[in-house]
This record gives structure tokens, sequence and C-alpha cells, in this order.
């Protein structure tokens, strides 16, 4: 038999869809947990909840009143009112005793408030305002009679009873699975009778920053150093996105140093986990050392290398073995990178992208430009973590803007610029920060104005060269 042919270096160039299928095949959801309800907000439930009780729970009162018979009721009118006997008292909570429910008989009237059950017998609530009572005064029934109607009205036009189950049903469905818990949610939850939710737990993201060049923010940079921003933007948006976070910031452009952090990251404590040893990461996030340089150090753990010396972009023309380059698999990484890949996404900012396991743990390595960092957050990361989440479909929504602005383009690649709205027309979206030096939004990169400047992203398909002021642009608005 003859040998196999030796396999062509193949360039790995993938649309941001393609780069976000795979990384989304990366992830799962994180296991569920029945979360109290105070501490399920913000989760995304697992399961539909249906009630536990009927709600109204019994035929309440809407309003402070007498509970009558609407027979006896008609006929009359402000001049010419009934007068009724009071045959009982129920105040909201059915504070009723032990003895037999009441019950209104023809001629008879029960003083009754809001929310308290409804007597047999009675159909019709008047409110105190339009009897000879006038309005209750604390303490128990004045009189045994009541006169009505009074003032207004005439016989009354609602009944001012609250169904039972008129909202809900026992048995309906109130919270459907894939719901993201809010205050209102979880309101509903009580309820329906429910102290607990099953909820997917708060995802693990460890962020570590890699470049010898980085120091903690507050430190003032050496000569040719400067702070480390984007361990702290991506921790910061990965709390926002609702994940439990640890950081680690400038990592040192080796492998030794890479791997040793990757590994540490692995046993950090996290801060919603009671010190169980087995806790890791559900996901590794890295920034800096992805592209072509001599101290790409992200890059080569993931076990690339420019196929092309000569390579026109060298982030073009990725193959990386999997598992690692046989060259470094006695280093120490040995066995621990699976699934590696560095690709090529068809975008800017953005370009390169690696994702791997990092011991079975799944790993997105983002570059290192700090705007570069953020749009890969978004795109890429924030999905990820809405999978771990458990939403069900985690896309953005794109809306349609108007370009204030012309711009230049890459061809080949998505263009993602940060653009604010301009305030004088809500519809239209003008670059954000400053780009004045020819270069236009698409080279500004390293441009740290832009990121709080931007209240939303464009995205520029990949065949525009140029967007011209009152182009419609696809954006996604930031929160
Ligand atoms: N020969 C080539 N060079 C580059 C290519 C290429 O295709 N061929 N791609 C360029 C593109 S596109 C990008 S994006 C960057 C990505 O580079 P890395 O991921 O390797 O990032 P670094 O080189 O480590 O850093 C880039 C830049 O960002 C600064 N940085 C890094 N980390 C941080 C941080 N934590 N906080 C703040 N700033 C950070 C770093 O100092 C550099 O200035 O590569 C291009 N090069
Ligand atoms: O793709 Mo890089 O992210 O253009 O700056």
């Amino acid at each position: 038999m003859a040998d196999p042919a030796p396999r062509a270096p193949s360039t790995r160039r993938r649309t941001m869809a393609e780069h976000l299928e795979d990384v989304l095949a990366l992830v799962a959801p994180a296991p569920v947990a029945d979360l109290g309800l105070d501490d399920a907000v913000g989760g995304v439930l697992a399961a539909d909840v249906a009630s536990l009780l009927d709600s109204p729970a019994f035929d309440a009162s809407a309003m402070d009143g007498y509970a009558v018979r609407s027979a006896d009721l008609s006929g009359a009118t402000p001049g010419a009112p009934v007068t009724l006997r009071l045959v009982a008292d129920v105040p909201a909570g059915g504070n009723l005793g032990d003895g037999p429910s009441p019950r209104v008989g023809p001629g008879e009237a029960a003083r009754i408030m809001t929310g308290a059950p409804v007597p047999a017998g009675a159909d019709v609530v008047v409110p105190v305002e339009e009897t000879s009572t006038g309005r209750f005064v604390a303490g128990g029934p004045r009189g045994a009679t009541v006169t009505l109607p009074v003032g207004r009205s005439t016989t009354p036009r609602r009944a001012h009873v609250r169904r039972r189950a008129e909202d809900v049903r026992r048995g309906d469905v109130v919270l459907a699975a894939g719901s993201t818990l809010t205050a209102r949610h979880v309101s509903v939850a009580a309820s329906a009778g429910y102290a607990t939710l099953p909820v997917h737990r708060r995802p693990r993201v460890a962020v570590l920053s890699t470049g010898s060049e980085l120091v903690p923010a507050g430190e003032v940079p050496g000569p040719g150093c400067l702070p480390d921003s984007n361990s702290v933007l991506l921790a910061a948006a990965a709390r926002e996105a609702g994940a439990v976070v640890v950081r680690r910031g400038g990592v040192g452009d080796t492998v030794a140093e890479l791997a040793a952090a990757l590994d540490d990251v692995l046993g950090a404590a996290w801060p919603d986990d009671a010190g169980s040893a087995a806790a890791r990461p559900d996901l590794v996030v890295t920034t800096g050392g992805v592209s072509a340089g001599a101290f790409d150090v992200a890059r080569e753990l993931l076990g690339s290398a420019p196929d092309a010396p000569d390579a026109p972009d060298a982030s073009d023309a990725l193959d990386v073995p999997d598992p690692l380059a046989p060259g470094r698999s006695t280093g120490p990484a040995a066995g621990a990178v699976t699934d590696a890949r560095v690709v090529a996404v068809g975008m800017q900012p953005g370009k390169p992208q690696g994702l791997a396991r990092w011991r079975g743990v799944p790993w997105l390595a983002l570059p290192g430009n700090p705007v570069s960092a953020f749009v890969s957050f978004e795109l890429f990361v924030r999905p990820a973590i809405d999978r771990l989440r458990g939403v069900r479909e985690p896309r953005r929504t794109l809306v349609t803007r108007a370009a204030g602005e012309g711009w230049a383009s890459p061809v080949g690649r998505e263009q993602l610029v940060l653009v604010r709205h301009t305030g004088l027309d809500d519809a239209r979206v003008v670059p954000a920060g400053r780009h004045g030096d020819g270069g236009g939004p698409g080279s500004g990169s390293h441009r740290l104005s832009a990121l709080v400047h931007a209240d939303a992203v464009a995205v520029v398909p990949a065949d525009v060269t140029a967007v011209v002021p009152g182009d419609s642009l696809q954006v996604f608005l930031l929160d």
C-alpha cells in the first residue's frame, strides 16, 4: 500500500459566523442547581415552571366594602337604597376562625376587605364609599346594618370580585425554560408556590492577559511598558455577562509561564464555591500573543507556526497540528492542549483568534490589541458565556442605523466599528473616539478613546470597501 500523501498545510480562514459556531461547539451549559429566589436572579432557568397554585387562589374582593347578593340590589338607587343586615366580617387573610364559613343570604351583607375571600352567596362587592358607612375605621363593624347604594353610584356596574384562577390556573406554565430571571420572574415564581428555581450555575471564567510589557493597573509603566487594561476589561465584561471571574494579569511571554498560569487558574478558588477542590473554570480567556510575533506565546502554546516564512500575512496562513506539534510534545504543555486551532477570522479588528482545550477546559485566545480584545469579547466570548449560562440562542440582535460619516472598510473582512449615536438624530451613528490620522476607524484597534465613547458596534459586510454617509448599517447596541 502506498504511503499516504503528505498532508498539505491547510489555511484556516473562517468567517465570523463560522468561528462563532466553533466557539459555541467548545462549551456546554453549566450544571443546574436549585437556587433560592434571591440568588436565582440573573440566572437562566433550566426547566419550565408550572404553577403549584391557582391565582387568585379563591374568589377575592377587589375592594374594601360589603359583599352582597346582586339580586338584593336590583332596582336600588341612591334615591331608593336598600338596607341589609350585617352577618359577617371578612378581613384579608381569611382570618375567619374555626367556625363555619360565612354565608350571605337574601337581605344580608358581609363587611369585606380587599383580597379577602368572598363569602358564599355573595356575588358583588359594593365599595365602602358607596354605602352609608362612607369609610371604615379601625376595629370591628359599627352597627348592625348597611344601607346602599349611596353617593354617585346606582346599582354596581362591576362586581369587584377577582375570580379564582382567572390569572393563573394550577399547572399553567408561568416561566419558560431558557428565561433569564429578573425580579419580575422570581416574584411570579413565589406567587406560583416556589421558594427555589432550577438555574444553571454561574459560569466560572478565568481571564489571563499575556505580555511581558504589561504592568498592573495603577503602577507607573517603565520604558516600553503599558498598563494591563485587557484583563480588567475582559474580567469586568465577563462579570457583567453573568460569570464569576478569576483574573491573572501580565503573564510573561514564555510558554512555561503561560502554561503555569493556565494550570494556576485551573486550581483557583472560586468565589461561588465552598472550597471544593473539584471546581475548575468553565472557560479560560487569554489575550495577547496570538499573531505572528517572536514572543506570541499563546499561539506558540496552541502549537501553531506560520507555515510559510514569506506569507504576506502570517495569520492568514495557519495550520495548527492537533494535538501539539511533535517538537513541543515534551514541553511544559505536553498533552495539555487539545482541539487547538489558531485561525484568521475574516474580521477587522480581531482577525487572529485561537481556540483549544487546556486540560479539557475550553480556552479562547483573543488578540492583544485592546479594541480587538473588546470586539472579540462581544462577538465570541459573550455568546460562549451565554451558552454556559444556559441561554438557548446566544445571538446578538442587530438594528439598523444610518452612517453619519463615511469611512473605508477592508475588502474580504467584516469590519467592526465602534460607533456612537450622534444625539441629534438617534438613527445616525458615527465612529467613536479619535481617528484623525487618516487611518479611519478600521486601523484603530489600539485606540482606547473609542471604547468609552462608543454606544454601539457597526458590522460592515466583507464586500463593502467604503461606507458613505447615509448608508444603512447593521449595528448591535452596547449596554
Ligand atoms: N506580522 C503580523 N503581525 C501582526 C498580525 C499579522 O497578521 N501579521 N496581526 C495583527 C493583528 S490584526 C493583531 S489584532 C495583533 C494581535 O496581536 P497579539 O494577539 O499577538 O497581541 P500582542 O502582540 O500581544 O499585543 C498587541 C498590542 O496590544 C497590546 N496589549 C497586549 N495585551 C494588552 C493588555 N493586556 N492590555 C493592554 N494592551 C495590551 C500590546 O502591548 C500591543 O501593543 O497583531 C498584529 N500583528
Ligand atoms: O485584527 Mo487586528 O485585531 O486588526 O487589530
